[in-house]
């Protein structure tokens, strides 16, 4: 699915209209029926009290529209304008006179803080009254509106956006953010849904086709694309009845040091599971009987030292490598990767944990990376490579310029991990706490550098592997709970990730009655 900026969404709402010769006010319909339909569906006419607090923009316009549906189904509803300006918008007063059609009356004008009502826990608040229009940071008593708002314990509803987060650009002041519990959004979620900064105000969401013109949003560069398992389906790759294991490759892992033998093991694994034909660990000499006895699958090259890595020495020629784990930063090692660098320029490789600790103090090694080698690094690791950033999006364009400047992909892992390919943003939609364990990083690795040597280019095995390694998790998330999930759990749902790929839906075989 595409992630549109608001400047393409008012673009594409214009293009709608025109080629679709309806009115805005049509389009606005559209929008209204689908919260509505939501919301009736979940309180089948239940008495509760729905307060709709609508601006004076469209968002405003969409919070009366669902208002006067509510109101003529017979809900409870009270309507409030908070009127923060005299500029109301055209389709807002429009439907300001629709809905007084309907209930006699004008809705309840708020100006001030004498105006906030009282609020049940048990109440319902629709936030209408910032959309994707906001142009400053709410302040004054609209501030303070929202945080009266933020301070029930109502459930909140916020329309499109909860509001005070600009779509696309940072927050101003925490303070001025709806918290919304659920978002009902159009057409596409907003990328402030999906970063850790804005991210929690919009936890929960659904997005909402309302129509918008088709090929304007099939031929339009989005701001980010989000992966869910319909991308992934066409990522994958069939096998073919006659491929064989030289078909899917020979995975090299350059992993591992005394104490840390598990890393190496964790990523060989993963890159088995995920169908790399080969695998070959090198390892300091410490780690052989560790690797051999755990996965007897695996080849193991060990380093003349025992207990770290000092040189990479090997008699094949691997078809993708994954380098880094738990190798420490000995001088010796920074050496070996150096080597590595210099001499394996047209393997496709995966850089990850010390193996990026390594390039962010020597940055004169980053223009030894050859083109499209893919980079894991989690917040802490990012930071050391590309420096501190203001805030989220000044995160994506440092990496964006990082990714450019050395022509890397850069992973950055976390609940919404980001592949950062220049221009290009992949924000993968798997994953859970349950995967803040040791290790995991490593199990990506190995994910991604299986699927290289199975033949994978390079952007797609880092944005599918980032998915599969997520699903995995969340597979053995849904067996063990997230605090108990190790990361041997999530590598062995490697194989649950990809039979759900492609699996069915079953279909439900209660009958209706039996619903109840
Ligand atoms: N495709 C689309 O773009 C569609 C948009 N619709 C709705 O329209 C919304 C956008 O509507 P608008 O462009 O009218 O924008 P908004 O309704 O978000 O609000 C804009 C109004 O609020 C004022 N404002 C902005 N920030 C303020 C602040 N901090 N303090 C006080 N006033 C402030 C603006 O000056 C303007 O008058 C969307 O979020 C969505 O809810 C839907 O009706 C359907 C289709
Ligand atoms: N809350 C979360 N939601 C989704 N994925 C997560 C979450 N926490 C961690 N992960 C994933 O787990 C992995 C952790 O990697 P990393 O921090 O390198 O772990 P380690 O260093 O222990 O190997 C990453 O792929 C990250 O995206
Ligand atoms: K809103």
């Amino acid at each position: 699915m595409k992630i549109f900026s608001a400047e393409q969404l008012y673009e594409a709402d214009k293009v709608t209209v025109e080629k679709q010769q309806i009115t805005s006010e049509a389009l606005m319909e559209r929008a209204g029926i689908q919260i509505f339909n939501w919301l009736h569906q979940r309180l089948n006419g239940a008495p509760v009290p729905i307060r709709i607090f609508c601006g004076i923009g469209n968002n405003g316009g969409d919070g009366l529209v669902v208002g006067r549906m509510l109101i003529e189904h017979g809900y409870n509803v009270i309507v409030y304008v908070v009127n923060c300006s005299d500029k109301r918008s055209k389709n807002f007063l429009l439907n300001y006179d629709r809905i007084k059609n309907v209930t006699k009356k004008w809705p309840i004008l708020m100006k001030g803080e004498d105006d906030f009502p009282e609020i049940n826990a048990e109440d319902i608040i629709v936030d209408a009254i910032f959309g994707i229009g906001l142009n400053r940071c709410p302040g004054g008593w609209v501030k303070k509106l929202i945080q009266y708002l933020n301070e029930s314990s109502a459930f909140k509803l916020a329309i499109d956006i909860p509001s005070g987060l600009y779509p696309n650009a940072p927050l101003e002041d925490t303070e001025a953010v709806l918290k919304a519990n659920h978002t009902l959004t159009f057409q596409t979620p907003k990328l402030a849904f999906f970063l850790p900064e804005t991210a929690p105000y919009a936890s929960n969401f659904d997005a909402f086709e309302i129509g918008l013109d088709i090929e304007f949003l099939q031929t339009t560069e989005p701001l980010a694309q989000l992966i869910g398992k319909l991308e992934a389906q066409r990522f994958y790759r069939p096998r073919e009845k006659f491929d064989h294991k030289g078909t899917y490759g020979h995975a090299l892992i350059v992993a591992g040091s005394y104490g840390k033998i598990g890393a190496a093991v964790l990523s060989t694994t993963a890159a088995f599971r995920i169908g790399a034909g080969m695998v070959t660990a090198f390892v300091p000499k410490c780690g052989y009987s560790i690797l051999q006895t755990t996965v007897p699958e695996a080849m193991v090259v060990t380093d003349s030292e025992n207990d770290y890595l000092t040189q990479l020495s090997i008699e094949f020629e691997p078809s993708a490598m994954g380098i880094g784990m738990g190798i420490g930063k000995k001088e010796a090692t920074v050496k070996a990767l150096d080597g590595i660098l210099k001499s394996k320029k047209d393997i496709p490789m995966v850089l990850d944990a010390d193996a990026l600790n390594i390039l962010s103090e020597k940055k004169s090694m980053l223009k030894l990376l050859p083109k499209n080698t893919i980079l894991t690094p989690h917040p802490g690791e990012l930071k050391r490579l590309i420096g501190d950033w203001k805030n989220d999006y000044d995160k994506l364009e440092k990496t964006r310029q990082f990714s450019e400047k050395y022509e890397v992909i850069v992973i950055i892992k976390g609940a919404y991990t980001v592949t950062v390919y220049g221009e290009k943003l992949y924000i993968n939609t798997t994953g859970n706490p349950g995967m803040g364990t040791a290790g995991s990083g490593d199990a990506l690795c190995g994910v991604i550098t299986g699927l290289l040597s199975q033949g994978y280019d390079p952007l797609l095995a880092s944005v599918f592997g980032v998915y599969m390694h997520g699903r995995a998790g969340d597979i053995a998330a849904g067996q063990l709970g997230y605090e108990a999930v190790m990361t041997g759990d999530v590598i062995d749902n490697l194989s649950e990730a990809y039979l759900d790929l492609f699996a069915r839906q079953e279909p439900s075989t209660t009958e209706p009655d039996e619903k109840k």
